[in-house]
């Protein structure tokens, strides 16, 4: 595989935790029940993970003072990002059982798979694990890595094409916009002065309704913030790639996927087939989870996933 998930394999943890997968399921979904955005959260998180060098929970580091470590959840790109604080609940879970064993970075990966599979998404994703945790936070890279909203297609094809996953994988892989939102402060270039001509007028009425001001502050306390998908906010499926279709795309980047001919026909495709939707996906995510691990003797198995090990 061009991301070399050479070292990955399929239940890592049989031998030395064999509940855990069981147990990362439990607790996704106990959080789902409580807070249904926690499985929204869990599929941004290993976008923002996985993309930004390795798939090695480099992005669960928290700013720490006495090491000098600036967290990656500190990049503007991460803005709206939430629920980083139930990782926790799923840690302790898993140390509880199986004290220093299960990374962080597999967690995220499980902690994914089972999110998506609770909002109605492709199930049972056959994730591997035996990633090892990152000792490093990539901060002054994230914004190299992650895509921004206005970027161009080209932009974004070859920042995903550099972890092996092609045209239909991203058409495939932004279909994580068919759940939870977007705070205000990325949408009112859409829309003032004027409504972008892309949009159409309905949703543009909809959009100025959820923000009435052409100023947004970037702040997520700015509790303004717009759905990703009005229909099915909460599910997984193919109505973001037939929300394209009708001119209904939230960031300028959503929307022109649906213009761009090299993925127009990607988002025509599974906007007809939801069957084909899911499948790609589960696959695209599967690969994007596996982007340069680390293995062996790299990196550590981190006990708290905000904080590196102590020495
Ligand atoms: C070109 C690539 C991408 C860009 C530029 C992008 C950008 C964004 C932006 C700007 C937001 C809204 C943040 C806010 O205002 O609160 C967002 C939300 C979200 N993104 Fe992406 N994204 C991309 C790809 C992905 C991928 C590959 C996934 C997962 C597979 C993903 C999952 C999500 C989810 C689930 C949300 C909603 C989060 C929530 O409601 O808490 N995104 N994205
Ligand atoms: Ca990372
Ligand atoms: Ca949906």
């Amino acid at each position: 595989a061009a991301n070399g998930s050479g070292g990955l394999r399929l239940n890592y943890y049989s031998e030395s935790c064999p509940r855990a997968e069981q147990i990362v399921k439990e607790q996704v979904r106990r959080l789902y029940e409580e807070h249904g955005n926690t499985a929204v959260s869990w599929l941004r998180a290993l976008f923002h993970d996985r993309t930004v060098k390795s798939c090695d929970a480099s992005l669960l580091l928290e700013t720490d003072a006495a090491t000098g470590l600036v967290s990656e959840q500190a990049s503007p790109r991460s803005f709206g990002m939430r629920n980083f604080k139930y990782v926790g609940a799923i840690k302790s879970a898993l140390e509880r059982e199986c004290p220093g064993t299960v990374s962080c970075a597999d967690l995220l990966a499980l902690a994914a798979r089972d999110g998506a599979a609770m909002l109605g998404g492709p199930a049972a994703i056959p994730m591997r694990t035996g990633r090892r945790d990152a000792t490093e936070s990539q901060y002054g890279e994230v914004e190299r890595y992650i895509p921004n909203h206005n970027d161009t297609v080209s932009a974004v094809l070859s920042r995903f094409a550099a972890m092996g996953l092609d045209a239909e994988a991203v058409v495939a892989l932004l279909g994580a916009h068919s759940v939870g939102r977007v705070h205000c402060s990325n949408l009112v270039a859409r829309m003032y002065p004027a409504v972008d001509g892309g949009i159409e007028p309905a949703y543009g009425a909809y959009l100025r309704g959820r923000c009435p001001t052409a100023e947004a502050r970037e702040d997520t306390r700015d509790v303004a913030y717009a759905r990703n998908d009005r229909a099915t906010p909460m599910v997984l499926d193919n109505m973001y790639h037939k929300n394209l279709l009708k001119g209904r795309g939230l960031l300028l980047v959503d929307q022109r996927l649906a213009s761009d001919p090299r993925t127009a026909p990607f988002v025509k495709k599974m906007a007809a087939d939801n069957g084909y939707f899911r499948e790609t996906i589960a696959a695209a995510l599967v690969r994007m989870s596996e982007n340069g691990p680390l293995t062996g003797g790299q990196g550590e198995v981190r006990r708290d996933c905000r904080f590196v090990n102590a020495k």
